[in-house]
């Protein structure tokens, strides 16, 4: 059983753990549930991953008692934002995915909803929307019944150190799209600048949201999100957006993450 501390406030849970390891098995325990859960009430799991250090932290779901219990055919995987690279760069959310997850996991191949890296960044959040619309259509994704948008079963984001999620950073006028469900960007701050990212009407629409945080460099970050203190350029950081209309927030730090939290509000 990992060791972890639950907090909860109006921002969601909050699970604390005592180390890495702790952290990875706590977050495939809760991935694991939660495609149980899901297979029994629709037949589907529908997840979403993101990049950086969060596919890392997965590991665990390709060990047993994983490899074996999870039903890894019901699961339609997506990105909440992916680099408009080719599937073969280093930069590319999809192979960091497929190398350390997705090829040691018996998933079903066409299940695996990544982008078109043929196109412009542009096309490619065009071309995303329109597979998800049809996956809405077709029932194999939910469709939210308070909102025009998908509700997906899971949807995993990392934090960068400004506060970014998926790729709506600080201050980009991608924060403020309502209508679309993936937009673009060719002027990410951090690098590479082409991307395409979910909104955050998709993100708060979702039945459950993950953010997972580790690391003392995001400490600081951390603390402004939960403390509700906003960037340099007085707008709310994106993290401090996520908040699912009627789904469940979970925060997964581990210590160093969580160092500078003191009297955040969360109680236990
Ligand atoms: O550029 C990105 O960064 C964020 C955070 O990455 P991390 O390595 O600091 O955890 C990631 O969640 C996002 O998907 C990615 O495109």
């Amino acid at each position: 059983m990992a060791l972890s501390k639950v907090f909860h406030n109006d921002r969601g849970e909050l699970r604390i753990h005592e180390s890495l390891d702790d952290l990875a098995a706590s977050l495939a325990e809760y991935i694991a549930e939660l495609s149980e859960v899901s297979v029994k009430d629709h037949g589907v799991f529908s997840i979403v991953l993101s990049g950086g250090s969060l596919v890392g932290l997965m590991g665990k779901l390709c060990e047993a008692p994983y490899i074996r219990t999870v039903d890894w055919a019901r699961w339609h995987i997506f990105w909440s934002d992916e680099r408009v690279v080719s599937k073969s760069h280093s930069d590319s959310n999809y192979k960091l995915a497929k190398d350390e997850l997705l090829s040691k996991v018996p998933v079903v191949p066409g299940h695996i909803h990544s982008i078109n890296d043929t196109v412009s960044a542009e096309q490619a959040a065009s071309d995303y929307e329109f597979v998800i619309r049809q996956l809405v259509r077709t029932r194999t994704v939910c469709a939210s019944d308070i909102s025009d948008c998908p509700k997906f079963d899971l949807i995993l984001l990392g934090m960068g150190l400004d506060g970014h999620v998926a790729s709506l950073f600080p201050g980009h006028g991608a924060l403020d799209e309502k209508n679309e469900w993936v937009t673009f960007l060719t002027d990410s701050p951090k690098p590479p600048p082409e991307r395409i990212t979910f909104t955050l009407p998709v993100i708060n629409s979702a039945s459950n949201v993950a953010i997972v945080i580790t690391g003392e460099n995001k400490a600081r970050a951390v603390q402004m999100v939960m403390a509700g203190n906003s960037g340099p350029d007085c707008s709310s950081l994106p993290a401090q957006m996520v908040s699912p209309s009627s789904g469940n927030l979970v925060w997964f730090l581990d210590r160093s993450a969580a160092s500078k939290l003191n009297g955040s509000g969360f109680s236990e």
